[in-house]
């Protein structure tokens, strides 16, 4: 037996596989294929599975800045628990947690039904893999090949190192030896490492528009930037299965998991369990403790069921919200169902679908509703879908809308935003070393266990972001950690835990929070808006604002998270401007006809519409049923966009009629459009 493994980490699907692929050309050696995932403690609290030290406690956030502002870097700090370092937030939520599952086990699905198999195990993932290879190897059994899709996020990284460490310490398997060691697959990012015109780990631009020029440089089109995915699967009257090219599946091998020995506390294999009983398992310590704002209301109703008994016993997996912008389960199948209705495909000649993405620049400023933007996001954070096969299909219908520029325009800037995704995995690549010296940066894009090269604390999770590694970063716009506003979560009156519950009394902020808590989404546009707020009015450490995201989001990423928070709070790598953002006046264009507020701050939805956005200007607590009745903070600048102020902001008249055509928003209908910001930046 000579089995090929291929361990699923943030790469959750079937199709565009490298390993799939390469395990299965005709010279590859193996007779077998295993893939693998494993429930790692340091991302979930495994307590209620048997075998499981308790999870570890949060670590005590030893890296509070230093007096002179600078941040301090602690050594070989790293994010290593269920708990979040600087709010002691979970660090995932129920509904994440759901569309994770969901993930996993439509990709065993998919490989079962394809006449294999998946492993599902839970554990320190250091401890688990090298015993499964030992008894792999037994009875003269090979590894023709160990893969996972290379990351580049510290925790991703220490993770592989830990794993490789663990092989090389098995006995047989020393380093330098021929023993198994893990190997690398760039099936991260829409233009893969090896493919960009520069060196990503050294010379990522500074800032995004020069990047995406460089990466345009190679050709907007087919087999120019965006490049065919990986044939490795086909979709059978809408099932998912394995084949590439005429192969099948090679088949799982034939493992005797009670013979694997794994250590006390080191874990388990999920064999029979079903995923409502894992989901049950995983979201019961969530439960038991709920975050400040609570949980979602519908993701705790059914657990409460279950608990009362009222259920099946075996665990809910909750409901959507039924107002969520993301209706969507966490497959492969739904994420490729929603491509061709976003995208569409050519089928027999003609393409079919892609009305959604004809419009998409205009529309995708907006904030209620599935239809606005793409939602890839969350499929794309467990790579569920390859950014590959998505921006092979934006090619395909660019090259067919060719001739019309508005709508070439529209479908283009969907490769415009997956293009932000990159940059800031390639930024993070970059930041992420430690020792700046070429030959360390070379090694890089090797293999995780050459040594120490990487940041111990990368610069992704400190107060004073990338810009502490870019020496042209004006010294007068560095950001001062020592001034912001530390945060007291347990003080009910505390600006940042007012801002996480949605009660700043800002309608706009806090509709936003609102949402992402009920639903585990936001907007961008949303997202831009809150994160200004915490930082630019309310003056907040940004961290707390990007591990409560990373808490709810489910389409968390942690480049595209940290990176954005940074960008927002002005630490991150491009200082030029304020980008504040005017809530007021954001309220007016993106959500002009006040149905985003009414959506998610019921207690103000009946308020005469001139003051839904500002209720404190109505000076009656009475008619707010509970709302603030002031805001948390009013700046100056938000006065003109009040309602009735002769400035020419405002659209309502004295009698609470709309003012017609006075500073409607652009768009089509659908959704605020038009990428408005008051920023002078590239619009993300
Ligand atoms: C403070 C803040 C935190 C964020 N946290 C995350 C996060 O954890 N995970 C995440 O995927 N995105 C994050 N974003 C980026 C962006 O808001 C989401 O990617 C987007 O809203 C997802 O919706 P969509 O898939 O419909 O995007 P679309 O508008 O349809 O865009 C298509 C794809 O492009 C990528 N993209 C779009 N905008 C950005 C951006 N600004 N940065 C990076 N990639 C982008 C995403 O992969 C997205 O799926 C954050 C933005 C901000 C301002």
């Amino acid at each position: 037996m000579n089995t090929f493994i291929h361990y699923h980490t943030l790469d959750l699907r079937i199709h565009d596989s490298p390993s799939l692929h390469k395990a299965h050309q005709p010279n590859n050696r193996s007779t077998h294929f295993l893939p693998l995932y494993i429930f790692d403690p340091r991302q979930l609290d495994l307590s209620q599975f048997p075998n499981t030290s308790s999870s570890r406690p949060a670590q005590a956030s030893t890296d509070a800045p230093n007096q002179d502002g600078s941040a301090k870097f602690e050594p070989r700090q790293t994010r290593c628990s269920p708990k979040s370092r600087v709010g002691k937030f979970h660090r995932t939520s129920p509904y994440r947690l759901k569309f994770l599952l969901e993930a996993v086990y439509s990709l065993r699905e998919s490989y079962r039904r394809s006449g294999g198999d998946m492993l599902i195990a839970y554990g320190p993932p250091e401890k688990i893999i090298p015993q499964l290879i030992a008894e792999l190897q037994k009875n003269g059994g090979e590894i023709e090949g160990f893969f996972a899709q290379r990351e580049y996020t510290v925790e991703e990284i220490s993770n592989y190192r830990r794993i490789s460490d663990g092989l090389a310490s098995q006995k047989g398997n020393a380093k330098g030896d021929k023993g198994v060691k893990l190997e690398f697959n760039d099936s991260k990012t829409l233009i893969p490492p090896g493919q960009l015109p520069f060196d990503p780990s050294r010379d990522t631009p500074d800032v995004y528009t020069e990047f995406r020029k460089k990466v345009e440089g190679l050709g907007i089109g087919l087999d120019e930037m965006l490049k065919r995915p990986l044939q490795t699967s086909e979709n059978v009257d809408g099932e998912i299965r394995v084949k590439v090219g005429n192969e099948k599946l090679k088949p799982f091998p034939d493992v005797k998991f009670d013979h694997i020995k794994l250590g006390e506390g080191d874990g388990g294999f999920l064999i029979s369990e079903t995923v409502e009983e894992v989901y049950a398992k995983l979201v019961r310590p969530l439960l038991d403790n709920p975050p400040i704002g609570g949980w979602s209301s519908a993701a705790a109703s059914a657990s409460h069921q279950e608990s009362n008994g009222n259920a099946n016993g075996k665990g809910e997996i909750p409901e959507l919200h039924s107002a969520s912008a993301i209706p969507f389960e966490g497959s492969v199948k739904a994420a490729l169902d929603r491509i061709d209705d976003y995208i569409g495909q050519l089928q027999r000649g003609q393409w079919q679908g892609g009305n959604k993405a004809k419009h998409y620049k205009e529309t995708r400023n907006g904030l209620l509703g599935e239809g606005f933007s793409t939602k890839f996001s969350s499929w794309l954070s467990l790579g569920s879908v390859s950014p590959k096969e998505i921006g092979w299909r934006v090619g395909q219908l660019m090259e067919k809308e060719g001739r019309d520029k508005e709508v070439w325009k529209n479908v283009y800037w969907i490769l415009f935003e997956l293009l932000w995704r990159d940059y800031f995995q390639y930024t993070v690549l970059k930041t992420s070393l430690s020792d700046q010296t070429p030959k360390s940066r070379s090694k890089t894009t090797s293999s995780p266990d050459d040594g120490d090269e990487y940041h111990p604390n990368s610069s992704l999770f400190n107060p004073d972001g990338f810009s502490s590694q870019i020496s042209t970063y004006p010294k007068d716009l560095r950001p001062k950690p020592s001034e912001w506003h530390s945060a007291n979560l347990q003080d009910e009156n505390d600006p940042a835990r007012r801002w996480c519950e949605g009660r700043t009394g800002v309608p706009f902020i806090d509709a936003n929070m609102r949402e992402l808590i009920q639903t585990g989404w936001m907007s961008n546009r949303g997202r831009q808006n809150v994160a200004s707020f915490l930082t630019k009015d309310l003056y907040c450490d940004w961290r707390i604002g990007a591990e409560f995201f990373e808490m709810h989001l489910v389409d968390y990423d942690t480049c595209s998270n940290w990176g954005n928070w940074q960008y927002q709070a002005g630490v991150g790598n491009d200082p030029r401007s304020s980008r504040q953002f005017n809530p007021i006046k954001q309220a007016r264009d993106y959500d002009e006809n006040n149905e985003f507020v009414r959506t998610w701050i019921p207690e103000l939805k009946d308020l005469p519409k001139e003051y839904i956005q500002t209720p404190w200007l109505l000076n009656d607590p009475s008619k707010l049923g509970g709302y603030p009745s002031k805001p948390i903070v009013e700046l100056p600048s938000w006065k003109k966009h009040y309602p009735n102020q002769p400035s020419g902001r405002n659209r309502y008249g004295k009698d609470g009629k709309q003012n017609k055509n006075k500073n409607k928003a652009k768009g089509n209908g659908k959704g605020p459009g038009g990428g408005k910001s008051n920023s002078k930046q590239e619009n993300q």
